[in-house]
């Protein structure tokens, strides 16, 4: 699921903001009592240069295969999660809540759109796999303590 920035809680619902980029904390856009059941979150900023096969070949390697309970599939083409974010209009500079980034396919559309991604992944599994696959981009999730 997609939510463009202008879904989450106004920025002055939070009370820490910080000036540098991304212009705030984008963890303070979610109220904690709504989060605290997830596995993981992760933040996302900057444009992603990465592997997906060395994803999927990772989860393999750990015979991971998809959980029809969790409404896992890896998406493969490309070319869809290019239109998912067309059509969502995601910007330079947006903040996308990603709820089950999965292997990361999209997440990677929305960090080269210029977007800071907030993924939520209920599957520990897959939570580190798309920790990894993105380590160099990511911001925040260390300060978040509780969470991940
Ligand atoms: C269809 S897959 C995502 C596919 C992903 N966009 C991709 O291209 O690889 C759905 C993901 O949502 C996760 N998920 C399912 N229920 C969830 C929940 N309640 N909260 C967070 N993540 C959830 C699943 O573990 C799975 O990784």
């Amino acid at each position: 699921m997609l939510l463009p920035h202008q879904s989450l809680p106004p920025f002055s619902y939070f009370p820490t903001l910080h000036t540098q980029p991304p212009s705030f904390h984008p963890l303070h856009t979610i109220p904690q009592h709504n989060i605290r059941r997830s596995s993981c979150i992760i933040v996302l900023c900057a444009r992603s240069e990465d592997d997906y096969h060395a994803t999927l070949k990772a989860l393999k390697s750990k015979g991971r295969t998809p959980r029809k309970s969790l409404g896992q599939h890896y998406m493969l083409n490309t070319a869809i999660n290019d239109k998912l974010v067309e059509t969502a209009e995601v910007r330079d500079g947006d903040v996308v809540l990603e709820i089950g980034p999965g292997t990361g396919s999209l997440t990677k559309v929305l960090l080269n759109a210029g977007a800071t991604v907030i993924a939520i992944e209920k599957d520990p599994h897959m939570a580190a796999l798309v920790k990894e696959r993105f380590a160099s981009f990511e911001r925040f999730s260390e300060e978040y303590g509780a969470v991940g």
